[in-house]
């Protein structure tokens, strides 16, 4: 074991100095301990091997002298995405030095997404930003404070809108005859041909997603299994449903409907009292992501937590007219959460998982629920712009009360890139899968195909994992969104936590290409404004969803997962604003790298 004050630095290769001096210097305040910063094998290869879309990463060790609480950290690391470190137990009850090096800058208040929550409890951490090329001491890049407030970290980025907040009701009502510049989209998103500009006939002639009954599965009746393969089958081909008689009231769906629609019939200065900020997203909103020069959507709208109960928005982001808004929103957000557990049970079955399968892996009980009500307003260029950009919506489910008059969401069609516009059924939900299934499905496939191909005696990949001579891409894909470094010893493999996603090796397994989330987005009219109700079914915030750790360890090898919260992930999805599926490509190493 070396003596404490030494460390062995070497160059890790991107031309990244770390003096001895300087680490001393790092360590002074913690003379009991040593750093040993050093490069990793695993992710030089890494880097070699992989799209240059991946930066620089650093494998850190802090060790105290009697060797017990030694912390190892790798850290590949994207700037656009969020990452968990894999940070073994006993480090929680060590000091924290981490070292992010970065290639390209990335802004401070994306750093807390980087890091297990758990750090941030446990640790002092310092972390620094160096770029190649800086020295990592001397240049008093260390920032010298202790993160252990990642909330107050994020508010600092999520405080405020980046630039002064116009409501699109108010532009649409002043009567203009041209939109602002920032709702000019560029040429490649705009929509072709602008619903309003639609003949019937077109509209007719629309190639539709599929229309579901559901009357005789909750019936109990003899169709379920056609039922549960019907449902199959749309998640496969479209990721988007219409579902009919689906249990929810038609009463209530459209008093829900009504409700918010006079919401946005109240006068500006009243609905300005529930203005919302990127830190909740709470209340009266007008755009998505904080990101300064963006081009915005032509559309408002209001965001609330409906459940679980814990995390229900306060009374005061509740519009207090029409008085019956936040009774009727309620008894709809449970009647539809209703309706979400039951395509779960069809989902679980589908897959041939037991029915409470995908309702206990998202956290059961304590899964989320969110309700945003969208309005946009009539748009005097439609052919320029969106009500909604293209999105994939980042929870389990989505289910959508269309406007019952006017047409606007758009499902992007398999690989043919082609928009195809809904045309809701009356008193029907539309349904589609959300990221988190997909995200799932991803880590489980890779999971699977870790346990087998880890038998077969192959080439070595980053971080250690033996697959096959010839990875195939699905499997570099994994990698590159999953290479984390673990440590190699079985001790390491993270202690298994509530929602697993698979809970044994040999369950059936989600595949990547059976449910993925779908992108849509929804056009504007001159003619007409369009008001939706969109309930998202999330899983619960803060349980790490992954693969089962008895199929990690049955793989022979180290964790390829990190647990990924679902706060993690719409945090990151919050920052940037709807921008097609690059959220979850991000998450597969395949994105350019936007700031987060
Ligand atoms: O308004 C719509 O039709 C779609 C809304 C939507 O996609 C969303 O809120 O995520
Ligand atoms: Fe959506």
């Amino acid at each position: 074991m070396r003596s404490p004050h030494t460390a062995k630095v070497p160059n890790h290769g991107h031309g990244v100095e770390f003096s001895g001096r300087s680490l001393e210097t790092v360590l002074s305040g913690r003379p009991d301990h040593q750093v040993i910063i050093s490069e990793s094998r695993e992710l030089r290869t890494r880097h070699t091997a992989a799209s240059s879309q991946l930066s620089s990463a650093i494998y850190l060790s802090l060790q105290s002298p009697d060797d017990r609480t030694r912390v190892v950290a790798g850290i590949p690391m994207i700037p656009s995405r969020a990452l968990s470190i894999p940070w073994s137990p006993p480090c929680k009850r060590s000091i924290g030095i981490v070292v992010v090096v970065v290639d390209r800058p990335v802004p401070s208040c994306f750093i807390p997404h980087l890091f297990d929550r758990s750090l941030y409890i446990h640790l002092p951490l310092y972390l620094s930003l160096v770029r190649p090329g800086q020295s990592l001491i001397s240049s008093s890049l260390l920032l010298r404070r202790p993160y252990t407030e990642p909330s107050a970290q994020m508010a600092d980025c999520m405080q405020e809108w980046p630039e002064p907040v116009v409501r699109v009701q108010a532009l649409a009502q002043s009567g203009l005859s041209s939109i602002p510049r920032c709702y000019v989209k560029p040429p490649s998103d705009r929509p072709m041909a602008p619903p309003a500009a639609a003949s019937a006939a077109e509209l007719v002639s629309d190639v539709s997603i599929p229309v579901i009954d559901l009357g005789e599965l909750l019936a109990g009746g003899s169709n379920v299994v056609a039922i549960t393969e019907a449902v199959a089958a749309a998640c496969r081909e479209w990721g988007f449903f219409q579902v009919v008689n689906h249990g929810v009231r038609p009463e209530l769906m459209r008093a829900a409907r009504e409700a918010w629609r006079g919401f946005f019939r109240r006068p500006l200065a009243e609905k300005q009292r529930y203005a919302n900020s990127p830190r909740t997203y709470e209340g009266y909103g007008s755009r998505l992501g904080v990101q300064k020069g963006a081009v915005l959507d032509w559309g408002d709208y209001f965001f609330l937590h409906l459940a679980p109960e814990a995390a229900k928005s306060p009374a005061k982001f509740w519009p207090a007219n029409p008085g019956d808004c936040k009774e009727v929103s309620e008894e709809y957000g449970r009647e539809v959460v209703r309706l979400c557990e039951v395509v779960m049970r069809v989902l679980s079955v589908s897959l041939g998982l037991d029915e409470e399968h995908l309702h206990r892996a998202f956290g059961g009980a304590a899964c989320g629920a969110t309700l945003r009500a969208n309005y946009y307003p009539r748009c005097p260029q439609p052919d320029l712009t969106l009500g909604l950009s293209a999105h994939s919506d980042p929870g389990v489910l989505t289910v959508l009360l269309a406007d019952e008059h006017v047409r606007g969401l758009q499902v992007r069609r398999g690989g043919s890139g082609q928009w195809v516009t809904v045309q809701p059924v009356r008193d029907a939900f539309i349904v589609n899968v959300g990221d988190q299934i997909q995200l799932d499905s991803y880590r489980a496939v890779h999971a699977r195909a870790l346990h087998v191909r880890a038998r077969t005696p192959a080439a070595r990949w980053p971080n250690g994992y033996c697959y096959s001579r010839r990875p195939t891409p699905a499997a570099l894909d994994a990698m590159r969104t999953h290479a984390w470094a673990y440590p190699k010893s079985r001790k390491h493999v993270p202690a298994p936590v509530h929602g697993q996603f698979i809970d044994r090796p040999s369950a059936p397994i989600l595949s990547n290409s059976i449910y993925k989330s779908v992108e849509h987005r929804v056009v504007v009219n001159a003619k007409e404004e369009r008001i939706s109700l969109a309930l998202f079914y999330n899983p619960k915030g803060d349980v790490p969803i992954s693969p089962a750790p008895e199929l990690v360890a049955a793989a022979d090898g180290p964790a390829l997962y990190p647990p990924m919260t679902f706060d993690e992930y719409r945090l990151f999805v919050r920052k940037k604003g709807a921008m097609g599926k690059a959220q979850i490509e991000a998450l597969k190493g395949q994105a350019s790298s936007p700031e987060n």
